[in-house]
């Protein structure tokens, strides 16, 4: 049996399967978050380790099986997040994630710094957006100087875990490649932005982990970490990634063709590549994949976290949205909302707000004003999906994330892109994506190597039940309400969908 466990933005997930791939059994436990209207969203990286723990003991009774038992696992995890270390390897304050706009005028500063955009370019084959990694540690040197020279070790949240499971601390090429101190090219730590924080003095360089590859082995589970989660001291750990590199393994995205949506607490749309993919405008963002390639992707940073928000806002539970989207017609009675509640990242759009556009006294109503804003986030990433595929439709788009579980927004999804929309079974992508690169690594260990894609191939079904078609003469509603939000994109920011 191998283990998947992903944390992402709202809660961690593990997910427990068979060498078949099998969902044998699921558990989930919720993280809080530290949010100030400034921008700032935080996580004590504690509050991932107790989640984490109780959602492996959780998925290990729902499998009813014996923790001993599990050969590997992998750790997908939110990108991004800036976790650093003191000298005894304990965690100096609490993460800033990806989603934390507070650092957009550090940001801007490091791009001046090198040389503006086309510098970064040249030189590490990305331009930071607000939400990465490397800004957060200006931030730090000027907020918190005495938390900054107290810095040793510098670790995205999944590298993190796997430090706090096994004692070592590694990155691979995936999640490293949002940091913003990586050459995304040639898969090496890019030092050039850290010179411009620590003044050249190698100070944070000193502090980056090794880099290894995506089939290796971390090592396996120390004693405390084995007993927190009820698992076996001999079980391996893999390298892990990012989530949307791990959602990319768990749903077969490790070879040309394949598009995945995922509609977490970020909406973000990706496909492998054989070559690092370049974007001169900067929507995609050019990160390595955890499999050997590399993932174009793009992140608008407002999906489930502002649909939900306003489902409770309206005093109902989530199973509200699904209701007020089949309540309404395409295009919510003439409402266009710019989901930007909390600023935006694609596009570059760190300090906007929401907006709101056609409020009549006919469409006032809750239904409408959910279904504007389920549409506004979908829009984001639809409209953009384009970029990474050269300007082509897809034909067929794997839907993962929590928004997935809403049969009306995958049509939604399905009706607005053209594409047919498939979820795979066992829903949980990152988490079944960490497994299987874990199954990957350990057959590597074991002597009998197998190819990621061929565990792919035979590890992903998909859940029937789920597929949604796309139905042609709801096509003209969707183009027409995406002209309207486009045109308010436009409007209000000045800004090309
Ligand atoms: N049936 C549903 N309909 C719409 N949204 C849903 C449904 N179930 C879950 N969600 C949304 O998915 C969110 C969790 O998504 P998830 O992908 O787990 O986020 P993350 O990985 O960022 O923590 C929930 O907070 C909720 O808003
Ligand atoms: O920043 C990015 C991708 O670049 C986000 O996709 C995070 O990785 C958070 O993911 P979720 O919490 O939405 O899964």
């Amino acid at each position: 049996m191998f283990l998947g466990i992903d944390c992402g933005t709202q809660g961690t997930k593990a997910l427990i399967v068979d060498d078949a791939g099998r969902t044998l059994g699921r558990g989930h436990a919720a993280h809080d978050l530290i949010e100030r209207a400034n921008g700032a969203r935080e996580q004590e990286p504690s509050w991932w380790v107790a989640a984490m723990a109780a959602a492996v003991r959780g998925a290990i009774a729902d499998a009813g099986v014996s923790g001993r038992d599990i050969v590997a696992l992998g750790v997908s995890g939110q990108q991004h997040g800036l976790v650093v270390l003191d000298e005894t390897g304990a965690s100096i304050r609490p993460a800033k994630l990806w989603n934390d706009t507070e650092t957009a005028p550090q940001n801007e500063a490091l791009i001046a710094g090198l040389g503006g955009a086309a510098a970064w370019f040249d030189q590490l084959g990305i331009v930071p957006r607000t939400g990465y990694t490397i800004s957060k540690l200006l931030w730090l040197k000027e907020n918190e100087p005495d938390n900054f020279r107290r810095i040793r070790r510098i670790l995205l949240p999944h590298d993190y875990l796997n430090y706090w499971l096994t004692g070592r601390a590694v990155a691979e090429y995936g999640d490293a490649s949002g940091t913003g101190f990586f050459d995304i090219r040639r898969r090496v730590w890019a030092t050039a932005p850290l010179d411009l924080i620590d003044g050249g003095s190698g100070f944070l360089a000193a502090a980056l982990p090794e880099l290894i590859a995506p089939d290796a082995v971390v090592g396996s589970l120390t004693a405390v970490a084995a007993e927190a989660l009820g698992l076996s001291t001999r079980c391996l750990v893999s390298a892990g990634g990012g989530d949307n590199m791990m959602g990319a393994i768990g749903t077969g995205n490790v070879r040309a063709g394949v598009v995945t949506i995922s509609l977490g607490t970020s909406a973000t749309a990706y496909c492998y590549a054989e070559e690092p993919v370049t974007d001169a405008d900067g929507w995609v963002a050019p990160f390595c994949s955890s499999s050997g390639g590399w993932l174009p992707l793009i992140c608008t940073m407002n999906a489930t976290n502002v649909t939900g928000r306003m489902v409770s806002a309206f005093g109902h539970d989530i199973g509200f949205l699904s209701e007020a989207l089949a309540a309404t017609l395409p295009g919510a009675g003439g409402l266009t909302l710019l989901p930007f509640l909390n600023g935006e990242r694609t596009p570059d759009l760190p300090t906007a707000t929401g907006s709101l556009v056609g409020l009549r006294s006919d469409n006032l109503t809750q239904e409408n004003l959910v279904r504007a804003m389920v549409e506004g986030v979908s829009f984001g990433v639809t409209g953009a999906m384009r970029r990474i595929l050269g300007g082509r439709d897809p034909d067929r788009i794997f839907l993962v994330g929590g928004g997935a579980r809403s049969a009306p927004w995958r049509q939604l999804i399905a009706d607005a892109s053209g594409a047919e929309i498939v979820v795979p079974a066992g829903e949980e992508a990152g988490c079944l994506g960490g497994a299987l690169q874990a199954m990957w690594a350990a057959r590597r260990e074991a002597g009998t190597p197998e190819p990621l894609s061929a565990i792919a191939e035979r590890s992903i079904a998909l859940d029937a039940d789920k597929t949604m078609r796309p139905d042609p003469a709801r096509r003209a509603a969707y183009d027409d309400a995406f002209g309207r939000y486009a045109d308010a994109l436009r409007r209000i920011y000045g800004v090309r969908a």
